[in-house]
């Protein structure tokens, strides 16, 4: 006989099997709206592709303190969204399109159990997909691959397979190959059933795209395919089996091995069993680390950490929301939860789900589940919430920004708004803070990865705590933490062309000027112990 604890544990473990988190990497343009788009339409959460950016150019037209993302035509902020396919709960982490946000993709991944590289065919690894896969790799996050608009001219699949072997030391495997290339991109081949999946061409793709599946050897592929479109296949089948390695689940569950699709997100060709195959390989909700060690999602109680903060997604409303993933536990609506940091209790009365910019309140969430909570501004990144046994999980990182200015406030009747929302919009992670360790030197310097955040700084700054403020480019692009402390510092005496400051945390970090600077540095003083990647959150407190 089964007891109560035991199928309890079952029904969650049943629960986690049937979860699906992860996020995009890419870089702009490369189509992640649209092959967003088309996985909510196969998902069932839409009816009808454009939908998604049917929102986007709604909220674009509501939304006034994203003013800039009209003006601009781009997307800074970034929401989760859930859908159902099969009988798997899925959430996908949507990051902000603008490569000069990307800090807030960092973090966004920090959340996520999966990504999706989505690259484009003609184009191959660029810059920006280079980066999240750093930072992806930090995290050992199992990587997919999506290789999108093969209805256009593009590279030779096997070329684009030997760049991500060589430039990332990723191993793939081809779980699809394509069928022709640009106009005669005529679908794909899945190598698991041997079958072969021919799309027909929809306009705009806003439908689910129609196939037919034919079996490799059916006599009936003739009147379907071209002869040499079938002979190509026949011997790029061959050469993939003498050249291939098998698929490795732990090794793509390490992130050591990704598996390869192709497809065109536009077009739908090839989405659908992309989404079929990633939840039958993806990860479900895994275990973190915390202060009690590698945290399992069975484990029985509710926690969760903060991820990311955004204020005033809705303009009617001059709120701010904490996205908490759920780590363990069961979470219910009106539950008291523990604020590891500050050691208050909280209750969550309002929990949203959300999707794109609807929302709704939630009853209830599982691990890997995102949700939305009122933050009338007792949470900051990386932050805790528990029920039962005290814990902190391990802090989300701060990246090394790569510009910096003083940020002047020159009405001084206008302090307090000033001080107030420097330090909201760090704790929000809009943009990093540091601090000259010359005591006459007051202003903040502000450090961010782009200068948009500069830009959305001082936007906010006007329009949210009515101060108007200018900026002083410093002439630096590095910056690394000094793990080796001030001590270290100290006894490494004068260093030239680099700018000693503190972060929020009081922590020693060095500017440089470039990275010939920073390398000479390095090699000179290896006792600093220079990271470009410093911890947060955890048992690390703001100094005052
Ligand atoms: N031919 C073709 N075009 C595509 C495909 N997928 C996306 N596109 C086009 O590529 C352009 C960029 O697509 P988006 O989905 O907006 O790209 P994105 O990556 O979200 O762009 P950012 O918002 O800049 O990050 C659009 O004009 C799309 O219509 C595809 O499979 N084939």
């Amino acid at each position: 006989m089964t007891t109560e604890i035991e199928k309890e544990l079952e029904t969650s473990e049943a629960v986690l099997e049937k979860r699906r988190n992860f996020a995009i990497i890419s870089h702009p343009d490369a189509g992640k709206t649209t092959l967003t788009e088309k996985l909510l339409l196969y998902g069932g959460a839409i009816h009808q592709a454009g939908a998604v950016k049917a929102r986007r150019d709604q909220r674009k037209a509501t939304s006034d303190w994203m003013e800039m993302e009209k003006q601009r035509g781009i997307s800074i902020t970034s929401t989760v969204l859930q859908f159902d396919y099969r009988d798997f709960q899925i959430n996908l982490l949507d990051t902000p399109g603008h490569q000069d946000f990307s800090e807030d993709t960092y973090r966004t991944l920090a959340a996520a159990d999966n990504a999706v590289m989505l690259i484009d065919a003609a184009k191959g690894l660029e810059p920006q997909t280079r980066k999240l896969f750093e930072v992806c790799k930090l995290r050992q996050l199992p990587i997919f691959t999506f290789v999108n608009k093969m209805d256009r001219p593009g590279r030779e699949p096997l070329d684009l397979l030997d760049e991500i072997e060589r430039e990332l030391g990723l191993q793939t495997y081809p779980v699809n190959w394509p069928i022709g290339i640009g106009d005669r991109f005529r679908g794909v081949f899945d190598r698991a059933t041997r079958t072969i999946h021919l799309f027909e061409r929809r306009s705009h793709g806003s439908q689910e795209a129609q196939e037919t599946v034919i079996e490799l050897g059916d006599p009936k592929i003739e009147d379907h395919l071209e002869k040499d479109l079938y002979y190509q296949l026949k011997e790029d089948i061959e050469l993939l089996s003498e050249l291939g390695a098998e698929l490795d689940l732990p090794a793509v569950h390490a992130g050591e091995m990704t598996p390869i699709f192709f497809g065109s997100a536009m077009t739908n060709f090839g989405v659908k069993l992309f989404l079929e195959s990633f939840l039958d390989y993806g990860l479900p909700p895994r275990g973190r680390n915390s202060s009690l060690g590698v945290l399992d999602p069975t484990y029985p109680d509710f926690t969760g950490f903060v991820f990311k903060l955004q204020a005033n997604m809705d303009p009617k409303h001059r709120d701010r929301v904490a996205f908490v993933r759920v780590c363990t536990g069961k979470f219910e609506k009106d539950m008291v939860v523990n604020h590891a940091r500050t050691g208050k209790t909280i209750r969550l009365s309002r929990p949203q789900k959300l999707f794109a910019q609807d929302r709704a309140v939630i009853e209830e969430a599982y691990p890997g589940d995102v949700i939305g909570l009122n933050n009338p501004g007792v949470f900051a990144i990386g932050d805790t919430i528990y029920m039962g046994k005290k814990l902190e999980y391990e802090g989300i990182p701060c990246f090394s920004p790569e510009l910096f200015a003083y940020l002047r406030n020159p009405n001084p009747s206008k302090f307090k708004q000033f001080q107030k929302g420097v330090s909201e919009l760090q704790e929000e992670g809009a943009v990093q803070i540091l601090s000259s360790i010359d005591e006459f030197k007051r202003d903040p310097i502000l450090a961010a990865v782009g200068q948009l955040q500069f830009e959305v700084v001082q936007f906010r700054l006007l329009s949210e705590y009515g101060v108007e403020t200018t900026l002083e480019p410093l002439a630096y692009s590095l910056a690394r933490w000094v793990a080796g402390g001030w001590a270290a510092l100290e006894k490494a005496g004068k260093l030239f062309n680099t700018l000693t400051v503190k972060d929020y945390w009081g922590r020693p970090v060095l500017l440089f000027k470039n990275e010939w600077n920073l390398q000479q540095v390095k090699e000179d003083h290896p006792s600093l112990q220079l990271n470009s990647i410093a911890p947060v959150g955890s048992g690390v407190q703001p100094q005052s």
